[in-house]
């Protein structure tokens, strides 16, 4: 099962991989030849009603494996106005090889002709709302007409992903949907066939440009409150800056007075906001829950706080209470095997924490995921095992970053990390939040290492997050 906003992303991830829309859509179009060869005789008549966006061009291509009937494609709106080049490209080449094409540009001037079978291919997973002319007077006819009609990916005005559909949609008798079903589709009457279209499985499994484009923020989103540092003061420092490069709006950090000054010293971009004690207590815990519960933002909890005894039972006290999202890193990951909690985590574990925790201990996390995913399943939280390559798991689904140099061993790297995926968590649900944020920061190192394999520092990280989160880092590297 898979939505339609996934669906994107891993379609993404597969052109990256070296498997482009363009070959899947070809896949696509041949699927839907075939449907419509189970349902209508050879020398029978198809009309095909396509809308100008990759759900159209899935039907053109259709057009072309299916010479052996009497074909004809009507095209919602102008071809000048078709939305994307591959669905563009694929029209052209029915033009130039004189198939029977025409342009509907006027609800009153669609007809559907008389056929056997009707190919619905106006909408697709790029659906919002109930169907606008022409498409809600085609579908009307669509549904009227005695033809069995044949749904491209989703009867159009299905909505793929909040299964919320439009009221006037189309009838389906048939759908072919690609890769994988969608939510909602089996609760139709109609037949429902899943076609292999050719992606990749490690277009699901690795993390790519698709996983960063579902996670990235709109624009300048949350303020995550960081609470760390005590014995050290760089940690939290690092993740509050990594969230603010990541899109936050604000960064609070909330430290002893001892070093909230420090961490001040080393960025006027942050919120310091200093308590009396030297070390996080379980009193001070209870303050900081009382602070942070009443808004609906991400904690970062555990960069720099060091493993005092108070310190650790002052983590498990905010953990017994905390009802909202956290990513917990460093000293801190320890107490959550031992806490009952109704917060929604983000554990970011590198290979000792992991240990420690009761995770598998390898520098190969890659070949134990399916170890890494059940220990999140017993957790009951997401886990982001950081290694060469990242394990991201929820205990059902997991994935694999790839990205990242050896550069990256250096200290501080963890904490960009953390602060990432606080920022992420602000619009992205807390998988896909940690997944592409492993990807950015991995990325982001990448790119320093162009210049210098070895050398570069965690704060250095910084600068370059915005660019791999918003330029797409990785055709530049
Ligand atoms: N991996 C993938 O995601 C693949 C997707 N493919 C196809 O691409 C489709 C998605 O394509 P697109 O994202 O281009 O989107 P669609 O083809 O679903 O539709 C987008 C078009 O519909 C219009 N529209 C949106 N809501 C409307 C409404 N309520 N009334 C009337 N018009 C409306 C939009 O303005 C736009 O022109 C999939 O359903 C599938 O058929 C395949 O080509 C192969 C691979
Ligand atoms: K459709």
């Amino acid at each position: 099962m898979i939505t339609g906003e996934r669906m994107a992303a891993v379609d993404e991830n597969a052109a990256a991989l070296g498997v482009p829309r363009k070959q899947l859509m070809e896949s696509s179009g041949h699927a839907v030849a075939r449907a419509v060869r189970e349902v209508a005789e050879p020398g029978t008549s198809v009309a095909i009603v396509a809308g100008r966006g990759n759900n159209g061009g899935d039907a053109f291509v259709a057009a072309r494996f299916l010479d052996e009937y009497d074909v004809t494609t009507l095209l919602l709106g102008r071809a000048e106005t078709i939305g994307t080049e591959i669905a563009c490209e694929n029209w052209d080449a029915l033009q130039r090889a004189d198939y029977d094409t025409r342009e509907v540009t006027d609800s009153s001037a669609f007809d559907l002709p008389d056929c056997d079978a009707v190919v619905d291919a106006m909408l697709g997973t790029g659906i919002s709302g109930d169907l606008r002319e022409p498409a809600a007077t085609a579908a009307a006819a669509i549904n009227d007409a005695d033809a069995t009609v044949v749904s491209v990916d989703v009867p159009s005005g299905f909505d793929a992903d909040a299964g919320d559909h439009a009221d006037n949609g189309v009838e389906a008798d048939r759908v072919v949907t690609f890769h994988d079903t969608k939510p909602g589709l089996e609760e139709l009457e109609a037949d429902v066939t899943v076609a292999d279209i050719g992606i990749p499985d490690a277009a699901e499994r690795f993390v790519g440009p698709g996983d960063v484009d579902l996670a990235r923020p709109d624009g300048r989103e949350g303020r995550p409150n960081v609470i760390g540092g005590g014995p050290y003061t760089g940690a939290p420092a690092l993740a509050a800056q990594a969230a603010l490069r990541a899109g936050a709006e604000l960064s609070f950090v909330a430290a002893p007075d001892t070093v909230a000054g420090e961490i001040q010293g080393y960025s006027e971009d942050l919120i310091v906001q200093p308590y009396e004690e030297d070390v996080l207590t379980p009193e001070r815990a209870e303050a900081l829950l009382e602070r942070v519960e009443g808004y609906d933002t991400p904690v970062v909890l555990g960069p720099g706080l060091g493993t005092a005894d108070e310190t650790l039972a002052a983590v498990r006290r905010f953990l017994e209470s905390y009802t909202g999202t956290a990513v917990v890193d460093a000293d801190a990951l320890q107490v959550v095997p031992e806490v009952e909690t109704d917060a929604t985590l983000v554990c970011t574990p590198n290979r000792g924490e992991l240990a420690r925790m009761g995770g598998p201990d390898t520098d190969d996390l890659a070949a134990v995921a399916d170890e890494i995913e059940a220990f999140a399943a017993d957790l009951g939280h997401v886990v982001l095992a950081k290694g060469a390559n990242d394990v991201i798991t929820d205990g059902e689904r997991t994935r694999i970053s790839r990205s990242g140099t050896v550069g990256m061993k250096v200290g501080g790297t963890g904490d960009t990390l953390a602060g990432i995926v606080a920022a992420l968590l602000e619009h992205a649900e807390p998988l896909d939040a940690a997944a592409a944020a492993a990807h950015v920061n991995g990325l982001a190192g990448e790119r320093l290492a162009e210049c210098d394999e070895h050398g570069f520092l965690a704060s250095e990280l910084l600068a370059e997050i915005p660019t791999v989160l918003w330029d797409g880092g990785e055709d530049d590297v």
